[in-house]
């Protein structure tokens, strides 16, 4: 990345008066032998590095819970004491679809207000050397142009960039309160910013958060508690769950999904801490959870090698159920209104699934922050298999029992699996087309130097396909196995009481 020198020496600038900002903060600490390092050059912005072997277990930095820019500290709660009274605001509202809430906060569009405020306090504010480091442009999907989202091709992120979603929170929950109470937003002497600016500044704070904030747990957690939570953990603090807040410092780490350092929420600090040794001159990376190439891109605005492991496709019903009927067309025992009719059905039971997502069987990091075991494909996902039960006894009802492959389908349960992993494998090559590129063709451009928001669409739309080959040869392997049980007619397929598919 090319910098000029004014750039260059504000950017420099920046980190030490912010460093100097944090080491002034009462009960502060930060490490002599770390520092706060400039990694423009492989696009990462800002970084923390070691200078020197940093043995396990060593507190990096401290930061006090006061400095933390969050609901409890901001002076809005007391400017705006109806809309920020901690006693009632429900952290776990997050239904933006319902007019009655419309107008509550929930922890997004506090913090979101709260930095705004701080935002146009400009130097006034407590927080301004912190601020002043943080960005006011993003690589994320949600800025990108629509032929910058085109090069995601037919991944699922294209639809969950959530633009449209976040311009109906802004202006529903953001603008009614900055002009309800603009003298306290805009008072003497500062220009008051009209609707497209605050929306553009709201977007801004909403990204900062996105790709910034904790959430702020209240009690101590280590790494070895986090690990052995299941994977939604990972992903509260961008739920709007629990109180989330800007924590300086910490912040400033980059992550991958190897790393060698955490946070640790004390009662009244928070503590990064090293995991292992960290050699001189090796970045202090965090872990912000397993997250797929795409989730990553979209909430943080980069990808890397090692999240890849984590990549997903989803595989949609409707494109499953157009390979299935084609099986159970013959002899003309269901026509496509039946087809329909059954599809009516199921989309009435509440556990219905629109789209299945495909993933590897892929352990988290170890306690120490390292991948032990490689990810491989192993499995469809059950709820898959209990739809297709579903569906098949659809069809059973709606020809009156008079279509065969569905009768012995029910009954066999090999022949019942086997039917699964065909259509399976049918779906994902179809699924697999609807990408205008392969996945050599996306490996030939990665290869030849692809950079920029491009590299990282054709990074994720690679991955998938990649999903998608891994899960068709999983399907085969399993297809030829139940095909092999079907032909040696095992018992054992057979439905009973005592046996479940
Ligand atoms: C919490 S901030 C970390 C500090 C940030 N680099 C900065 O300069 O302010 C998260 C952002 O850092 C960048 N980032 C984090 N880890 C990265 C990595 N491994 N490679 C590239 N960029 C990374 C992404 O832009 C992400 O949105």
């Amino acid at each position: 990345m090319e910098v000029d020198s004014d750039d260059n020496t504000r950017f420099l600038d920046g980190s030490q008066a912010f460093l100097n900002w944090f080491e002034s903060l009462p009960g502060a600490t930060f490490h002599k032998d770390i520092l706060i390092e400039d990694l423009r050059r492989q696009n990462a912005g800002r970084g923390i590095i070691a200078k020197a072997d940093i043995p396990a277990d060593t507190v990096l930095f401290t930061i006090p819970r006061q400095s933390i820019l969050c609901a409890a500290t901001s002076p809005v709660k007391d400017l705006i004491p109806d809309i920020f009274d901690l006693d009632i605001v429900d952290f776990d509202n997050d239904d933006d679809d319902d007019e009655a809430q419309s107008k509550t906060q929930n922890s997004w569009t506090l913090l979101i207000l709260i930095m705004i405020y701080e935002h146009l306090r400009g130097p006034s504010s407590p927080w301004y050397p912190y601020l002043s480091i943080l960005p006011s442009t993003f690589n994320t999907p949600m800025f990108w142009s629509a032929s910058e989202i085109s090069e995601l091709q037919a991944s699922a992120l294209v639809n969950k960039v959530g633009k449209s979603e976040a311009d109906s929170m802004i202006s529903s929950k953001i603008l009614p309160v900055i002009r309800t109470n603009s003298t306290i937003f805009f008072p003497a002497g500062i220009t008051p910013l009209n609707d497209d600016q605050l929306t553009q500044l709201a977007h801004r704070m909403g990204s900062t958060i996105m790709a910034y904030a904790f959430d702020l747990e209240s009690d101590e957690t280590t790494i070895n508690e986090d690990l052995e939570n299941d994977d939604d953990e990972w992903e509260e603090d961008r739920e709007g769950k629990t109180m989330l807040g800007m924590v300086p410092m910490a912040d400033m780490l980059n992550a991958d999904a190897e790393f060698n350092a955490h946070i640790n929420h004390g009662a009244d600090a928070l503590t990064a801490t090293s995991l292992r040794p960290i050699k001189e001159g090796e970045e202090i990376l965090n872990f912000y959870g397993p997250l797929s190439s795409a989730e990553l891109l979209r909430r943080y605005g980069y990808v890397t090698p090692k999240h890849a492991r984590w990549d997903v496709v989803e595989l949609g019903w409707d494109l499953f159920v157009k390979k299935a009927s084609k099986r159970f067309f013959a002899g003309d025992k269901l026509s496509p209104e039946q087809i329909e009719a059954v599809q009516e059905k199921l989309r009435e039971y509440e556990g219905f699934e629109e789209a299945f997502v495909l993933e590897r069987y892929s352990p988290d990091p170890s306690p120490t922050g390292e991948l032990n075991e490689e990810a491989m494909f192993n499995g469809l996902p059950d709820d898959l298999a209990e739809q297709f039960k579903l569906f098949l006894k659809g069809v059973k009802k709606v020809t009156g029992g008079k279509n065969g492959i569905a009768l012995r389908a029910l009954e066999d349960n090999h022949y019942r699996r086997e039917l699964l992993l065909q259509t399976v494998m049918e779906a994902l090559e179809e699924r697999e087309g609807q990408y205008d590129t392969s996945l050599e063709e996306d490996e030939r451009l990665l290869s030849e130097g692809v950079d920029g928001k491009k590299r990282m669409a054709v990074w994720v739309r690679k991955g998938e396909k990649q999903v998608l080959r891994e899960a068709r040869a999983w399907a085969k392997k399993e297809s030829e196995e139940s095909r092999r049980k079907t032909a040696e007619g095992d018992d054992e397929g057979r439905s009973s009481k005592r046996r479940r598919f």
